[in-house]
């Protein structure tokens, strides 16, 4: 039995050609097209500090494990081993965990935890646990559970949008679910068509998974914290605010805790 942490000692293997590059990188643009998830992790916590220290410092624990994501995955299609693809899948698992406890708004939340965050935190952690010992089983069967856990919020983000009139919450909104929907085909394509993506001599599909999936985070991280404030933070303004500059055509969005306060 070959060991967890040996080269292809996993058991999926993406479409991109292997050792094509280098004897040490299995998959060389599967691997360095997670270099996106290391410059946006970094640059949201420091554009929305703001936000951040207003709302809850245990975000910086979701944008850690949104950097670590970035980092297993490359360990991950560099070796494809084991190990890789169970570090991978817990981080992404343990990600979405802490988003849902910290932004899932009150009025989703199963009615037996009445309304309690710390109750409703401790439900997310326990089933986080219990997926990620079953994830160890079968990781590969893991990929596709998060892949659902994501219609789940654009189920919730949908209903969120026929509620809203704000334009800048729609336009996040709208472009996170283009995001989302580019990366997820490409996803897809490259896992069940690999065989055409060969003939054409396309192998970059699952890259372009990853810079479409870490360019979404900004408008995915945005949208929560705009829906997230009109319940947890009521007296508190959000202004959406674009890096490098708010002029420029094209920008990275993020939000800013406006100085005045509607209770004074
Ligand atoms: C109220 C909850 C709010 C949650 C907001 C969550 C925002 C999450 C943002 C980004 C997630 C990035 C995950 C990227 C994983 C990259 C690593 C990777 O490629 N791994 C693959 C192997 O290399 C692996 O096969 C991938 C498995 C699938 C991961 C599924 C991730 C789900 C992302 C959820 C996005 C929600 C989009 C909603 C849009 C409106
Ligand atoms: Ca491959
Ligand atoms: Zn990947």
């Amino acid at each position: 039995m070959p060991s967890i942490l040996a080269y292809q000692s996993s058991e999926v293997d993406w479409c991109e050609g292997n050792f094509l590059h280098s004897p040490l990188v299995a998959e060389f643009y599967n691997t360095f097209s997670n270099v996106t998830f290391l410059i946006f992790g970094p640059l949201m916590t420091f554009l929305m500090h703001s936000y951040i220290q207003k709302r809850s410092r245990y975000i910086y624990c979701t944008m850690a494990l949104f950097v670590f994501t970035g980092l297993f995955s490359m360990y991950f299609h560099a070796t494809l081993s084991f190990l890789g693809q169970l570090l991978d899948e817990v981080a992404i698992l343990w990600m979405l965990a802490s988003s849902y406890s910290i932004w899932m708004p009150r009025c989703y939340f199963p009615t037996f935890v009445k309304g309690s965050r710390f109750q409703f935190t401790c439900m997310i952690l326990t089933g986080t646990v219990i997926a990620t010992c079953l994830s160890v089983v079968r990781p590969t069967a893991n990929a596709y559970a998060l892949n659902s856990v994501a219609l789940h919020i654009v189920y919730m983000v949908r209903l969120e949008y026929k509620k809203t009139r704000n334009m800048q919450l729609r336009h996040m909104i709208e472009m996170s679910v283009i995001l989302w929907a580019g990366a997820l085909a490409s996803w897809i394509s490259d896992r069940l068509f690999c065989s055409f993506w060969q003939q054409v001599n396309f192998f970059y599909l699952h890259s372009i998974w990853h810079v479409l999936i870490s360019f979404m985070f900004p408008y995915g991280f945005v949208t929560m914290a705009l829906v997230d404030a009109r319940y947890e933070m009521p007296s508190q303004t959000l202004r959406v605010r674009y890096w490098p500059r708010d002029t420029w055509p094209v920008g990275l969005p993020y939000v800013e805790v406006q100085a005045d306060d509607k209770n004074c």
